[in-house]
Formats: structure tokens, sequence, C-alpha cells
């Protein structure tokens, strides 16, 4: 079965159109994420003022939204994007970054996932918090302490029962292993290198990347395991490549520099590491 994801990889990237991704996202991360867009061929436009919702929403692909920099009003900008893509059924992608800190955060994604987003994502803690189950996430960042087999089966089967029988929306738990939900299926991912928890907007960037294969046309669940094992790899890539000593900046910018460089190898989709794992 894990085949046919690495056939789905492997007509995904490179894009064959550029799809055009509205994100409403946060301050810190904003200009990695609109050059992360660029690097795979997408194109990003970062609109926030509700009155040009309707227009960008006529032009664009799909949207984004990242709840991480939350600003004043931030309830009466997210929600409204949201419905209207709802509406129009324009591929959404919500990341629930910071949810574990924040009532505020907390309740704004229960919100938005009743708009049947494509994705709900989040860092492993973050999608404990979301599932109201023990987390040990704090600000932005997961905890390590959110791993290992029972906790993912845990988490699973808490995502199984809050996406009920007609939900569409795909879940995705990222740290040192990914996990994936649809419906009844749970999928575990296992690329990556722990270079890629110290420097931030990793996440912000797989969402990104998530979002822009929604905008051609590729289901959640699809765009879910493509955007993550691509980036991981991305990571794997540009480890393999440096030479120590490196700092962690240069760690994050040859990870960066490989967004647009390992698509051009031509077996790079092989190297896709994963199981799926039994929730019934
Ligand atoms: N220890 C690790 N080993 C392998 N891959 C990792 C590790 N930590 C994170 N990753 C990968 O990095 C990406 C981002 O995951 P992470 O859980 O750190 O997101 P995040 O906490 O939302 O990040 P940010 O808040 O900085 O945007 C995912 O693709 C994940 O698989
Ligand atoms: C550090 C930080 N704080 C809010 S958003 C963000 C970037 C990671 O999402
Ligand atoms: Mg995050």
């Amino acid at each position: 079965m894990l085949d046919d994801f690495t056939e789905v990889l492997k007509t995904a990237l490179p894009l064959k159109q550029a799809p055009l991704v509205h994100c409403l996202t946060n301050a810190v991360t904003i200009e990695t994420m609109a050059n992360a867009l660029l690097y795979i061929g997408a194109q990003p436009i970062m609109a926030d003022y509700p009155p040009e919702f309707e227009d960008v929403c006529r032009i664009t692909d799909s949207l984004l939204l990242n709840l991480g920099h939350l600003g004043p009003g931030a309830g009466n900008v997210l929600a409204p994007a949201s419905h209207y893509a709802h509406q129009v059924q324009k591929p959404t992608l919500v990341d629930i970054v910071g949810i574990s800190a924040t009532q505020t955060r907390y309740d704004l994604a229960q919100k938005l996932f009743l708009d049947q987003p494509a994705v709900l994502k989040g860092n492993i803690s973050e999608l404990r918090a979301f599932t109201d189950l023990p987390s040990h996430g704090r600000g932005v960042d997961g905890s390590a302490l959110d791993q290992g087999d029972a906790n993912l089966i845990e988490l699973a089967k808490a995502l199984c029962l809050k996406a009920k029988a007609d939900s569409t929306t795909t879940f995705m738990a990222t740290g040192p292993v990914d996990l994936i939900v649809n419906g009844n299926q749970a999928l575990v991912l296992e690329n990556g290198v722990a270079q890629l928890d110290r420097f931030t907007g990793t996440g912000d960037v797989v969402g990104a990347l998530t979002a822009a294969l929604l905008g051609v046309g590729l289901n959640g669940w699809q765009a879910s395991v493509c955007a993550i094992t691509y980036f991981n790899l991305c990571g794997e890539q540009a480890l393999h490549q440096l030479t120590p000593p490196f700092g962690e900046a240069t760690f994050r910018l040859a990870t960066l520099d490989q967004l647009s460089l390992l698509m051009t190898q031509p077996t790079w989709y092989q190297q896709l590491k994963g199981h799926f794992i039994e929730i019934a």
C-alpha cells in the first residue's frame, strides 16, 4: 500500500502547474513560507484583510490558515476566510500552532474544524491538545514525551473519533515520526532528521507544501504524505551534504535549498519510509 504513495510522490513533484496559495499566517515565518512555496514552483499570496477575501478566493487554488501569531481580531479574520472557502469548496489547511498554550487558540481551532478543512495539522502535542488528550506541548513546540507507539495509537484513535463518519478531514501530527489519520486509516511516516526541530517554521513550511499540493488537486491524505516526506527528505539530503562543523543556520539554509533541488533527482521518492498502524 505504501507503493501507492511512492507513485503519488513521483507524479506530484515537480509540479506540473503552479498553484496560487492564499496564506493567512504568522509574522514569525511568513517570509520563509512564501519563499518555500516559490522554491517548489508554487506561488504565495499573503492577504489578511477581510474585504479582500472574496477577490483573493476567486483567483487562488487553496487556502492556508495558521494560528501561530494571532493579532487583534484574529477571530474575525480566520473564521470568515474559512467559512468563505468552505462555501466555495476551496481546499483548506488549518495549522493549529500553539493550541496547547491558550484557550483562545483551542476554541478557534475547534471552530475552524467545523468548516471541514481538507487537512488539519500541528505537531504531535498540538494534535493531542486538540483531541483533549494530555499534552506536553510547550508554546509552539511539541514534546518527545508525546511520541512513542502507545501515544501514537492513542492519538490515532482519538482523531478517528473526532472525525466522525461524515468527515473528510485528514489529520497530520508531526514530530520525530509523523502520524497521518484519515477515516480509520493511520499511517506513520519515518523520514527526517533531529535537526529539523532546531529551527523555527519547519511545521509551517510543511503546511505550506501541503496546501500547494491540495491546490493542484491532491486529496488531503495524498498531499499530507507527499509534503511531509518531501520536506523530511530535504532535511536528510541537507545533512548528508554538509561537512561538520556547521551551525543550525547553515543546516536551515541547506534544507530550504533542497526544496528546489531534491525533486530534480529522478528517484527521490524511493526514500519514503513509513508503515500503517492498526486502530480498529
Ligand atoms: N526529531 C525529528 N526527527 C525527524 N524529523 C523531525 C524531527 N522533528 C521534526 N521533524 C520533522 O520536521 C517537520 C516539522 O515538524 P515539527 O513537529 O517540528 O513541527 P512544528 O513543531 O509545527 O514546527 P514549527 O512550530 O517550528 O513550525 C516535520 O516534517 C517532522 O517530521
Ligand atoms: C515561534 C513562533 N511563535 C508563534 S508562531 C511561531 C513560529 C512557529 O510556528
Ligand atoms: Mg507548527
